[in-house]
Formats: C-alpha cells, sequence, structure tokens
C-alpha cells in the first residue's frame, strides 16, 4: 500500500471531525464574483483555459459554465504533494497541454495556492512557451508568509486560514476532492 493512503474508514473519521470552512452556496457565490471578474479582464481575448489537474477539476468546470464569451479550454497535470501533505520543492509534470501557447491569452485554473511552488512552475512555463498573458484563478488562496517569490493570483475566489483542506477538488490523502464545500482536516 501506498505510504499516504488511508482506508476508506478512516477517511470517512476525517471528514466527519472536519470543520466546514465554506459550505457549497459560499462557493458557488464566490465563483459567481469570480466570473464576472474573469469576464471583465479576459472576455474579449478569447483566451486559453488551462485546468491544472488534479484538484483544479472540479473549480475549473464550475467556472466554465459561468464564462459566457468564446474561449478554449485544455488541461495539463501538474504535482508535487503526491497525496502527502506536505510537498516537494520540484514538481512532477504528468501531462502537458495539447494546445500550442504562442500568442494566446492563458488563464491558469487551479484548486489551490499554497507555498506557490506548482503555478509559479507552471506560469514560467507557460511563458516560455509564448503565451501573451499568463493569469491565474483559484478557488482557495491560503493565508501565510510561506509564499514563494514570484507568484500572484489574479482571480482567486476565496481567502483561506493556515490549514490543510480538502474538497471540491482538493484531496485528503486522495480522498475527499468530491466533497462539496472546504473543509479543514482537523488538528491540521
Ligand atoms: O502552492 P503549492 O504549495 O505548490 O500547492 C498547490 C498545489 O498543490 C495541489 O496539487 P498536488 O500537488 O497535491 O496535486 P493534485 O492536484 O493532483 O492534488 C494543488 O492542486 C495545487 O496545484
Ligand atoms: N488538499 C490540499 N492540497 C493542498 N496543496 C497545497 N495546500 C493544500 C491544502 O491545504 N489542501
Amino acid at each position: 500500500m501506498d505510504e499516504h493512503m488511508i482506508t476508506s474508514e478512516e477517511a470517512m473519521r476525517v471528514m466527519a471531525e472536519a470543520d466546514l470552512l465554506h459550505s457549497a452556496e459560499d462557493v458557488a457565490a464566490m465563483l459567481d464574483r469570480m466570473a464576472v471578474e474573469i469576464t471583465a479582464t479576459l472576455g474579449d481575448k478569447t483566451p486559453l483555459v488551462l485546468c491544472v489537474m488534479t484538484g483544479g477539476v472540479i473549480v475549473t468546470g464550475h467556472l466554465l459554465t459561468r464564462l459566457n464569451f468564446p474561449l478554449e479550454q485544455d488541461y495539463l497535470h501538474a504535482t508535487r504533494y503526491r497525496g502527502a501533505t506536505s510537498g516537494s520543492k520540484t514538481i512532477t509534470w504528468l501531462h502537458k497541454p495539447e494546445a500550442a501557447l504562442v500568442g494566446r491569452h492563458v488563464l491558469l485554473v487551479d484548486d489551490i495556492l499554497d507555498e506557490g511552488y506548482t503555478l509559479r512552475e507552471v506560469a514560467r512555463w507557460c511563458r516560455e512557451q509564448g503565451a501573451a498573458s499568463v493569469h491565474i484563478a483559484v478557488l482557495a488562496d491560503k493565508q501565510h508568509d510561506r509564499r514563494v517569490e514570484g507568484i500572484w493570483c489574479d482571480f482567486p475566489a476565496i481567502e483561506l486560514v493556515d490549514r490543510y483542506v480538502f474538497g471540491f477538488g482538493m484531496d485528503y490523502k486522495e480522498y475527499w476532492r468530491n466533497a462539496n464545500g472546504i473543509y479543514a482536516v482537523k488538528g491540521l
């Protein structure tokens, strides 16, 4: 068994003990606001929206249904936590987008900006590929002083306390990405 895996019984206990930080209704309202801001900035730019898998999948889906203008969609898969609750400083690329980025206005969509290693590297790569601009949208913008230099977030839906969170795409040891809300793990 993978060292980070837990049983489904443990996953049930984690959920039972977790604190609900933001309900599904809160998240929906904040995504509505984020969509308005993205539309104002990128609505006339036919952006290429890149979902950062795996965590970005749910927020990207919900966000896309709120963007009522022409855009293209693709995905990439970069990971640094790999099922653990702390990450290495280098990211592992599992998939790069098929779409050419040259001259495109790219919108990266991910679940969470924490220390920033993941999105800093992904944004750097997009610029290296020739993107005309790179904007970043995240569901959760975690507040602490461990952020790496050179990363920013243009469209944060929610500012989060410095706890380990799961739900709406974010995992606890690969479980509960499907939780419909944002929860904090007891004691973390
Ligand atoms: O700002 P950082 O400290 O770099 O952390 C944020 C990243 O961590 C998570 O990815 P993870 O590596 O867990 O992969 P996953 O999306 O497959 O869960 C999350 O989806 C972000 O991409
Ligand atoms: N699930 C989850 N993934 C993260 N990646 C970086 N920070 C977090 C977090 O708090 N929760």
